[in-house]
């Protein structure tokens, strides 16, 4: 699998991780799977239904009902699914059987870029370039309170950074994959950046890795 080319991309909520992971696939010319849709994906199909968000076995059965190909993203941004989705994300179960359809995504030639919080770590711990991404609560909020009015949204500034402090919480305390830089991960702090400056950081790390590793060739 000489060929196949993994950019991992981590990073906490609204910290630019799928901006950036958009904006590379399409510079590099791979598929791109945001990763967090598919904890999403999950939680729509439980909050439709009227299924409890703690039910394992229900989880379960949500997660392998899921179809990559089909995940919406304007459905499932919405802000509220977001949290559900976290919650969902703590059971190692439903992980196990996402994880798995996430790595048949990225086993697709010519290679993806690939961005959640678990990348880097547990299902690409072998990705050609790893990134971690972030931003201060404040400037996070601010950027997801901008996009959810952009969208004719009625957002409310202080919900939004409680909700980005108690997602954080979720993520990084869990037991089953939590939130961390890989360590070989790249850190990029994007609080001072604007989506161009973040992108030529990105482009600038990734172009660096892979020629020395050609050069390690
Ligand atoms: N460097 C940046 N500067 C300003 N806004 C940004 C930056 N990166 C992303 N954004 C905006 O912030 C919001 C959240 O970005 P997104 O890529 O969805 O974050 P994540 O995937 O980490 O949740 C989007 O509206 C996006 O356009
Ligand atoms: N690889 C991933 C991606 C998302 N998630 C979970 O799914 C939730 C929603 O992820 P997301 O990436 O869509 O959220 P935003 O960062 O876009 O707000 C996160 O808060 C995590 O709990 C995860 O556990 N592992």
């Amino acid at each position: 699998m000489a060929d196949l080319l993994t950019i991992a991309i981590d990073g906490p909520a609204a910290s630019g991780k799928g901006t950036l992971a958009r904006r590379i696939a399409a510079h590099y010319g791979l598929h791109h799977l945001d990763t967090g849709l598919t904890y999403r994906g999950v939680a729509r199909a439980l909050l439709a239904s009227g299924q409890p968000l703690d039910d394992v076995a229900v989880a379960e059965a949500a997660a392998r009902a899921l179809d990559l190909a089909g995940l919406d993203r304007g459905v499932l941004s919405a802000h509220g699914i977001g949290e559900a989705a976290s919650k969902v994300a703590v059971m190692p179960t439903v992980r196990a059987i996402l994880v798995d359809k996430q790595r048949t995504f990225a086993a697709t030639p010519p290679g993806a870029v690939l961005d959640g919080r678990d990348i880097g770590t547990v299902v690409c711990p072998k990705a050609d370039v790893k990134l971690y991404v972030i931003a201060t609560p404040e400037v996070r909020a601010t950027r997801r309170w901008r996009e959810i009015e952009a969208n004719g949204g009625d957002a409310d500034y202080a919900g939004i950074l409680a909700d980005i402090k108690r997602r954080d919480e979720r993520d990084t305390a869990r037991a089953a994959s939590p939130l961390r830089p890989a360590e070989d991960a790249h850190l990029l702090d994007t609080s001072e950046m604007d989506i161009e400056t973040a992108f030529r950081a990105a482009k600038a790390i990734i172009d660096e890795r892979l020629a020395s590793r050609a050069n390690a060739e």
